[in-house]
């Protein structure tokens, strides 16, 4: 089958090269000349693990091309993907929906055929009605166009996996035709036993809203204990794993630390939020806006700790913040935790110097006045205290004496809770995690002896 995919950013050049993967002649548009370019020419213009791979193999197979023209795209199929961006508006916390709409106004014109548009940006309830009635409009009785949605849930950093193994397909479809196309494009994972939820479009856009806004709500569950946790001298690390014994509540989203960022979840959260109010049953969802505090708070009990550590003021103080992109093995930095945290520093007048393996180019563009350092140890450099806020793996294997030679003071905290103290505390460095305030186990030749005295 021959697909188009507009939009070719994390999510729009991960379908498209899985598409090909999957046996379709592919064509991926986008409105970025610069992205088209190098997506042409193979390379990607991001960092996803094993995408530059997938794409170099179909591109050199001529199965996977790109265009920034949206005649050719409705030239080329008649089943369009359509995977642009849905942003925050920045008024407020409802969607930006004018990529959609620009996006399905520049393809109207040129469809001449049946058509199916696939949404799988993220959108709110009632989006592909009002997307339907717009091609309607424009392209009137004689091109019969239909709209489908198929949602998509895949992970940066193991998009590609997630989308060749993906945990369920959500087909929002009102017509058997629909159904089928769909079928027929993922008839190799369906094979493979990938469970299929075929729904109605309201339900299929839904579904992906409340799937993000369970995964915030449990991150900031998590977050909210850790505060008790911290007043009460509990631990929240321990806390967490036992509660992830008992197999009603799982293992995922309950890493505590500070909190969930990306182009996803915080917006989306708003965006499902905003919805609501907008379909009067805004109550229905308003401790979702109780979630966005609790997360946000996070950001800022980093800092407090920091500060409280650094004897009360980190003015003029050197910052070593480890890590930029809002999780690992990716390179965005949309909403990213780690740099509202390095910006919010250096507002307090301290010396940032940042240092992440993937992001710090992107990073660089957002804020160019804080420092970037080419590795760990640079970065930690005379700093009075070394923040850990994204959990890349080469942060877990840091030697804490080799960076303990080059700070000022040997203070490190852990935002993300996933160093281990121990290591830390034994290279002489002092070690404090969000939600961990427990008193230090005694070493053993402290205890007190049982012997009674003589
Ligand atoms: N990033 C993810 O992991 C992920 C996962 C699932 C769903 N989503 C959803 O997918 C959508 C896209 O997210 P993203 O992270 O890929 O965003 P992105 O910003 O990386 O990519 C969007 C792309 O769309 C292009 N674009 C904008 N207007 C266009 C138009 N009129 N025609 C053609 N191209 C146009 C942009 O130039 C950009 O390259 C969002 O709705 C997002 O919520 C993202
Ligand atoms: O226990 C956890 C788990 C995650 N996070 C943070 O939560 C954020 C989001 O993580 P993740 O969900 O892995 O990132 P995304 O790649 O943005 O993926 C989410 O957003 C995508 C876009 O909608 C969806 O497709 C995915 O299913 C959904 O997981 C990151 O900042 C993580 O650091 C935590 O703080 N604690």
């Amino acid at each position: 089958m021959r697909v188009t995919v507009i939009g070719t950013g994390y999510l729009g050049a991960t379908h498209a090269a899985c598409m090909a993967e999957l046996g379709a002649e592919v064509l991926g548009v986008d409105i970025d000349p610069d992205r088209i370019t190098a997506l042409s020419e193979a390379r990607v213009p991001f960092y996803e693990p094993g995408l530059d791979e997938m794409i170099r193999r179909h591109v050199g197979s001529g199965r996977l091309s790109f265009t920034t023209s949206l005649r050719r795209a409705a030239e080329f199929g008649d089943v369009h993907f359509l995977c642009v961006g849905t942003p925050q508006r920045p008024d407020s916390g409802s969607a930006d929906l004018s990529y959609l709409f620009s996006a399905v106004d520049g393809l109207a014109p040129y469809l001449r055929r049946t058509s199916l548009i696939i949404g799988k940006s993220t959108v709110p309830v009632g989006t592909a009605a009002r997307l339907t009635e717009r091609l309607r409009r424009q392209c009137g009785p004689d091109v019969p166009v239909e709209v489908a949605w198929n949602p998509e849930f895949l992970q940066e950093g193991t998009a590609v996996e997630n989308t060749l193994d993906p945990d369920r397909l959500v087909f929002g479809v009102s017509s058997d035709f629909a159904e089928q196309v769909l079928r027929d494009l993922y008839a190799d994972l369906i094979a493979r036993g990938v469970p299929v939820v075929v729904t109605d479009i309201p339900t299929s856009e839904l579904i992906k809203s409340s799937a993000n806004a369970f995964l915030a709500t449990k991150v900031s569950f998590i977050n909210a204990v850790a505060e008790v946790c911290e007043a009460a001298g509990a631990d929240v690390r321990k806390l967490a794993e036992a509660l992830s014994l008992d197999p009603r509540i799982g293992h995922t989203y309950l890493r505590p630390g500070i909190g969930f960022g990306g182009g996803c979840l915080p917006k989306d959260l708003r965006a499902l939020r905003a919805r609501a109010d907008e379909l009067g049953v805004g109550h229905a969802l308003r401790f979702l806006g109780e979630v966005d505090e609790i997360n946000l708070r996070a950001r800022e009990r980093v800092i407090e700790l920091a500060r409280e550590e650094c004897g009360g003021s980190l003015a003029g103080r050197r910052v070593c913040v480890l890590g930029a992109a809002f999780k690992p093995n990716s390179d965005d930095i949309r909403d990213s935790p780690a740099l509202a945290v390095a910006a919010a520093l250096r507002d307090l007048g301290s010396e940032v110097s940042v240092y992440d393996p993937k992001a710090a180019d992107n990073a660089r563009k957002q804020f160019p006045d804080l420092d970037y350092a080419l590795s760990a140890a640079d970065a930690a450099q005379g700093a009075a205290v070394v923040l850990h806020l994204t959990e890349w793996a080469e942060f877990g294997e840091l030697d804490p004496a080799a960076i303990g030679e080059v700070v000022a003071e040997r203070r490190i905290i852990d935002g993300r809770n996933t160093l281990d103290g121990d290591r830390w505390r034994a290279a002489g460095w002092r070690y404090r995690a969000l939600g961990r305030n427990v008193p230090q186990r005694l070493p053993a030749r402290l205890l007190p002896s049982r012997q009674p005295a003589a």
